[in-house]
């Protein structure tokens, strides 16, 4: 069992009595304090505000709070059942009537109602659409208002309500993909039970910029020794700036010691000779990550693995600028790297079981969730992205804002907009990998500005990066900040200026679109291309993709993820939309349905769980 979700408590005689093992996490404090919430007001109603903080939110807290807050009885040390049993015994035959949670007084402060009405109004604006925080305040507000047989029955109907939920089933099929995940494959056979992880002790970043400051942080978080190498002396110190911040209110907020001595810094990869492991995160330029890894295979120690962040170059190219191509993996962070759970491991045909064993564990340790993916272009999350992304554009053409996308999504409950996210992750990335595709052209195209071989094309995005407008990074993006690096997106009144120019010399007529197509065309097309990946064998079954998308890209998760929502909506509904779009915009190849999605709507919507086995039965048995 791990340490931070290990807790011990013991219901002796009455239910009452607790023991909790000392200084370790308590996550299942919850197991408590959300079936009855009654306790979280009886004790106390002076803090309501931080108890609710704990129901509503699943809040961790440590067994020291736990036995502040009168969830637990003690705290111990040493072994908790011996603990539990003596407390029990110096108890034994004596009336626990005082100790039981009904017999506690609850005072009702005559400011409960604003107070109540403020921690409903915060817990909402933070549950994004999720309805069990919302209800845990509602069954504390019932604790409070009524007497206790009356608020343990309105709990009741409430946990019912919530039992029942379509967000249940979401979050209960979430919880166990986010486990399955861990057991991974790939289709050369190297298998989580069989292949044996390297240790790592001390990693290499190269390239500090906005992934590489992330990546360094979190592999010293986790323990690690780390060379940090940016050959820009003003972006090195830029870097070393930032991940000072970083570490300095992670240990904070983590109550872990500082760990800024595990990084070495410097401006050569020659630093990294002596690593057991490299991640690469230069800019996406195939040219120079080729001479990058030529030099690691070179100067790195025999069996260094080396290992690439790229947001979805070919992972197989680049091992075969090494001597050793089985040692090189993808590993796929996602922005801000020290903050985001998800690390997409690329396996590519020549990497080796080990080598892939090696990075699953080392995403492990760091504090993610790794999951196995093919090597293919953009791999799974982006590779979904860029349909995703490629509709908000036309959204765009037709006569939407960004904010108008960003709010339908942010409705939905992602907790940005496909527009805000851009400008976090940073809009040249994907610009440099299409120009590298070829699909940027000078601004003399004309007419074929908006076409590439036959398909519709929105040069929106190239032509912002025109600009210099990148994003947080420049200040600039979809939105401005008030400064390069600023976080809080502002509507720019020249991108709208900049929109409506754009449509007069195209010849584009501004339309109203409504909250539903562009919910629909967004989020169809990339789950239209979440069926591709799988019928192409890049992601194992429908559980990678969703925990890719509810931890890379926050995907709510009590929406389960995008292909067990498409399950939900149902597929023939998702196949009949995505049509129906394909009829309206046949130039746009992204919106016809794949042919997995058509078998799956064949065989009456099946369970998720059943599509791994539809999935790998050949056609003709359909
Ligand atoms: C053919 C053409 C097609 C076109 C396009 C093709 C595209 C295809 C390829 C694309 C390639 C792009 C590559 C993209 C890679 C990515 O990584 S995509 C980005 C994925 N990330 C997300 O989607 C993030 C979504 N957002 C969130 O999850 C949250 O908003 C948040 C960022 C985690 C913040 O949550 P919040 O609860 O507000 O957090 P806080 O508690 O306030 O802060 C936690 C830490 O996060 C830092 N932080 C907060 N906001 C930001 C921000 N805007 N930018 C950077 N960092 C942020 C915050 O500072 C905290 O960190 P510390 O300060 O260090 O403690």
């Amino acid at each position: 069992m791990e340490l931070d979700v290990f807790v011990k408590v013991v219901d002796v005689l009455t239910q009452n009595l607790q023991v909790s093992a000392g200084k370790l996490q308590i996550k299942s404090v919850l197991k408590r304090s959300s079936q009855s919430p009654e306790l979280n007001v009886r004790k106390s109603v002076g803090d309501l505000t931080r108890r609710t903080s704990v129901c509503p939110a699943g809040r961790h807290v440590t067994a020291a709070e736990a036995l502040q807050l009168g969830i637990i009885d003690e705290v111990t040390d040493h072994n908790a059942v011996d603990a539990a049993v003596r407390l029990a015994q110096s108890v034994a035959g004596k009336p626990l009537d005082a100790r039981r949670i009904s017999t506690y007084p609850c005072p009702r402060p005559p400011d409960s109602d604003v107070v109540f009405e403020k921690v409903m109004q915060e817990v909402r604006r933070d549950a994004r659409g999720a309805i069990a925080p919302v209800t845990c305040v509602q069954a504390v507000r019932a604790a409070v208002a009524l007497p206790y047989a009356k608020g343990m029955e309105r709990e009741k109907e409430l946990f019912a309500t919530l039992f029942t939920s379509g967000q249940a089933r979401a979050l209960q099929y979430y919880f166990f993909a986010q486990r399955a995940v861990g057991r991974w494959s790939t289709p050369s056979g190297a298998r989580w039970d069989t292949s044996k992880p390297r240790p790592v002790r001390k990693a290499a970043v190269i390239g500090l910029g906005t992934m590489g400051r992330g990546i360094t942080v979190s592999l010293a978080q986790a323990g690690l020794s780390v060379v940090a190498v940016e050959t820009q002396e003003k972006q090195l110190l830029a870097a070393k700036q930032a991940v000072t911040g970083m570490l300095e209110r992670g240990a904070k907020r983590r109550g872990a010691p500082l760990v800024l001595d595990q990084i070495k810094y410097g401006r050569s990869v020659q630093a990294a000779a002596d690593v057991d492991l490299v991640i690469e995160a230069v800019f996406e330029d195939m040219a120079l990550k080729k001479s990058i890894f030529q030099q690691l295979s070179r100067l790195c120690k025999p069996g260094t693995l080396l290992c690439t962040n790229t947001s979805g170059l070919d992972i197989d190219e680049l091992a075969s600028q090494t001597q050793s191509p089985e040692l090189v993996v993808g590993m796929h962070f996602f922005a801000p790297a020290h903050v985001m759970k998800l690390l997409e491991v690329v396996h590519g045909p020549r990497s080796s079981p080990e080598a892939v064993a090696t990075a699953m564990q080392l995403g492990k340790k760091m504090g993610k969730v790794s999951v196995a993916v093919g090597n293919c272009r953009c791999f799974v999350g982006n590779r979904m992205l860029r349909p995703y992304v490629m509709q908000a554009y036309f959204l765009l053409e037709e006569g939407a804002t960004p904010e108008q996308v960003d709010q339908v999504l942010e409705d939905f409950g992602f907790p940005m907009g496909v527009f805000k996210m851009s400008d976090l992750s940073g809009l040249d990335v994907a610009w440099r990998m299409r120009k590298a595709e070829g699909l940027v052209l000078p601004a003399s195209a004309g007419e074929s500005a908006r076409i590439r071989e036959g398909s519709r094309y929105s040069p929106l995005g190239d032509l912002i990066c025109e600009q210099g407008r990148f994003g947080q990074k420049t200040g600039r993006g979809w939105y401005q900040y008030d400064k390069p690096g600023g976080r809080v997106a502002k509507p720019d009144p020249w991108l709208h200026g900049f929109l409506e120019e754009y449509q007069t010399r195209h010849g584009l007529a501004a339309r109203r679109i409504d909250h539903q197509e562009v919910l629909e065309r967004c989020l169809y097309a990339l789950i239209n291309e979440g069926f591709q990946i799988l019928q192409d064998g890049i992601a194992a079954g429908p559980e990678d993709i969703d925990v890719i998308y509810v931890l890379g890209y926050g995907w709510p998760r009590h929406r389960g993820g995008p292909m067990f929502f498409a399950g939900q909506v149902g597929l023939d509904k998702v196949l009949q939309r995505l049509e129906h779009y394909h009829q309206v915009h046949p130039d746009v190849p992204a919106l016809k349905p794949c042919s997995l999605l058509r078998r799956l709507a064949a065989s009456g919507n099946p369970p998720i769980s059943r599509w791994r086995e539809i999935l790998q039965k050949p056609r003709s048995q359909l």
